[in-house]
């Protein structure tokens, strides 16, 4: 029988429905996302985002977004997605395995009092437990987005938000949903505060 995407379709829409209302009910986690976001950069700090495979795009994705823009014109915002140098990231992983390639860039970029952002479906991926355990370490602040089901990452990220899905691409679309969000909320307060600052 061939696929049918009218079919996909239909079933990725009553997916997606569920997982939406879920978050809506359960806003107030978003809310502190983006709170703890708007405090650090607030505070002239930044915000570094990894994550594998197509959580990596994403991570390069919500950084494009903040350092240039989103739906406004204004400063440009501190984010930086780890993993995009191909020769920093090729020789750690070469040189001290392919479980270091975060963590190395966690201690060398972040700082007390950044953001780290764990972008993980399954939450158990080796390299960004190592990367939340030296972001601990570093001082900064630590937040994990992942599925549906309860992950080695809770045990370590001060915020933790499961996003209601079972399948790693519908969890990613999630994700996606969520950064973006966050970005307009972000963007709207940072560009009220050089507003009223001036
Ligand atoms: O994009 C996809 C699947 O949609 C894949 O590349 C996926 O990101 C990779 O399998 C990742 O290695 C999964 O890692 P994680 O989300 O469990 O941390
Ligand atoms: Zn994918």
């Amino acid at each position: 029988m061939t696929i049918s995407i009218n079919n996909l379709l239909q079933k990725r829409q009553e997916k997606l429905n569920v997982a939406i209302n879920q978050l809506i009910r359960d806003s107030e986690l978003l809310e502190s996302v983006a709170n703890t976001l708007i405090q650090s950069l607030c505070s002239n700090k930044k915000i570094l985002i990894c994550g594998n495979g197509g959580s990596a795009a994403q991570a390069q994705h919500m950084a494009g977004e903040l350092i240039g823009r989103f739906k406004k014109n204004r400063a440009p915002i501190a984010a930086l997605a780890l993993g995009t140098d191909m020769a920093t990231t090729t020789a750690i992983a070469n040189d001290f395995g392919y479980e270091e390639v975060f963590l190395r860039q966690v201690d060398a970029l972040g700082n007390d009092g950044d953001v780290l952002l764990i972008l993980s479906t399954s939450g158990n991926s080796p390299n960004v437990l190592a990367a939340v355990n030296t972001a601990r370490r570093k001082g900064l602040k630590t937040v994990a987005f992942t599925g549906k089901k309860p992950s080695k990452v809770e045990d370590l990220a001060d915020i933790v938000v499961r996003f209601p899905a079972e399948e790693t691409d519908v969890i990613q679309e999630l994700h996606l949903l969520a950064i973006h969000i966050l970005c307009e909320v972000v963007e709207e307060h940072l560009s009220k505060e050089v507003v009223d600052g001036q």
